[in-house]
């Protein structure tokens, strides 16, 4: 999806504070989920407003390898995917899941569906991401499982025929996406299957949006009320019409803009129903000092003369840390981001990324294993921000630019994993 991206951008400062409403794409978790469980329903589904970017393109791409027929409108968003009942129709394939952890975690468990043997391979640094604990889990759940490089991780070569019930435990304490995965795919055991998460469970609250995808698509997980053990009687996915909600970390970017510039963001078809943990990040910026109205369909947020530091636990919803730190040097006190070593497996070593890019921005932070402080300077000094190949060190980072004068971010491109059109929107603001 790279095609027409410069290798530099340079972001030009906003004049005046922003006022608009910004539409964002269908959320990548969401259309991912409902994308794989279309695939397992009975009969055929159709899901609208899809996200249309890297990290959904290789999901289409290993379900239409795998057999299923996937038509998508990329200017709609409009995806019809039919459903084989529980089977992988392909007994055999080659398979490619880029940087895409949603991939690369929830693909595996419904392989051990089919026959195989599935080769699944990513991009180099998803060779280097964790994978460890679902290939243990699959192997305990009957599937063989070959690494063929490196013991736990990419590439693997599956061959499965069954998932078998029981129970089994899994720890979360690296990705959330184990235990979705293996949620996803659960309904299709041979038995029922009762899942534990062990450890902490990073990123909690995208269980809840696998539970509730599932649900749409008339599947009922039983959880245990603090949520750490699943049960999963067998059952068939049915068939829907599902309508994806925009992505609430796509979001964020948009709403740190109104609290930067003391201005005003609107993005409709998010709100107060949506299970996307990401939302929290408008707990932040209320702390921060920003009015957050939050209505049925749509999020408001209103930015502040001066923004204030916070000190804040972003376990649950740290695909917002980025944005959160990108803003922090322009706040009234230091903001200390805690409990977020995870981040270091995701695209790039996060905390060291964005340590090392504030610090070329002028502005002082303290690392810690797991946390960051950031110290906000007299002045942020511009620089060419480097982006390690993830999405969300670019768009994060161009948010500084609209303060500062000669900001240009590295190749923009990377912002195609999930949201392709990142910096249109953010021309939208002017
Ligand atoms: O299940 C999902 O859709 C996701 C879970 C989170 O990952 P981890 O559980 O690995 O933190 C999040 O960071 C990622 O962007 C999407
Ligand atoms: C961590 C992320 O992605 P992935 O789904 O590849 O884990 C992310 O989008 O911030």
């Amino acid at each position: 999806m790279r095609g027409t991206f410069p290798e530099e951008l340079k972001i030009p400062p906003l004049e005046r504070p922003v006022d608009a409403t910004i539409r964002v794409p269908g959320s990548k978790s969401v259309t991912n989920r409902a994308l794989l469980i279309a695939a397992l329903a009975t009969g055929t589904s159709t899901v609208r407003n899809a996200l249309m970017s890297d990290d959904s393109y290789w999901l289409m791409d290993a379900l239409r390898r795998l057999g299923f027929d996937v038509r998508a409108e990329p200017a709609s968003g409009t995806v019809r995917v039919e459903g084989r009942a529980g089977e992988i129709p392909a007994p055999t394939a080659e398979l490619y899941v880029g940087n895409a952890g949603t991939v690369a975690r929830f693909l595996p468990p419904a392989l051990s569906l089919g026959a195989g043997p599935y080769r699944v391979d990513g991009t180099p640094r998803m060779r280097e991401r964790p994978m460890e604990d679902l290939i243990d889990a699959l192997r305990r759940l009957g599937t063989r499982v070959e690494c063929t490089s490196k013991p736990g991780h990419f590439p693997i070569v599956i061959r499965g025929g069954t998932l078998h019930g029981g129970r089994i435990a899994i720890s979360g304490a690296k990705s959330s996406q184990f235990l979705s995965g293996l949620l996803i795919s659960a309904p299709y055991a041979a038995a029922p299957l009762s899942i534990e998460a062990t450890g902490e469970l990073v990123s909690k609250p995208y269980v809840d949006i696998t539970l509730e995808v599932m649900r749409a698509f008339g599947v009922e997980v039983e959880a245990s009320p603090d949520s750490r053990i699943f049960h999963i009687s067998p059952a068939r996915y049915t068939p829907q019409d599902y309508p994806v909600e925009p992505d609430a970390s796509a979001a964020s970017y948009f709403f740190a803009a109104a609290a930067l510039t003391g201005g005003r963001v609107r993005v409709p078809g998010l709100g107060r129903h949506s299970a996307q943990g990401d939302l929290r990040f408008l707990e932040v910026l209320h702390r921060m000092g920003c009015k957050i109205k939050i209505n049925d369909n749509h999020i408001e947020v209103r930015g502040p003369h001066t923004l204030r530091g916070v000190e804040v636990d972003m376990n649950a919803f740290s695909d917002t840390m980025m944005t959160l730190a990108a803003i922090a040097p322009f706040a009234t006190e230091p903001t200390t981001i805690r409990n977020v070593e995870h981040t270091r497996h995701q695209e790039t070593d996060r905390l060291s990324a964005v340590a090392t890019e504030l610090s070329r921005l002028g502005v002082r932070v303290r690392e810690t294993r797991d946390s960051l402080r950031i110290i906000p300077p007299k002045r942020v000094r511009p620089a060419i921000v480097e982006t390690y190949d993830d999405h969300r060190m670019a768009m994060a980072f161009a948010l500084v630019g609209l303060k500062v004068p000669g900001v240009c971010i590295r190749d923009p491109g990377c912002v195609t994993k999930t949201f392709p059109g990142y910096f249109r929107r953010l021309g939208e603001l002017r």
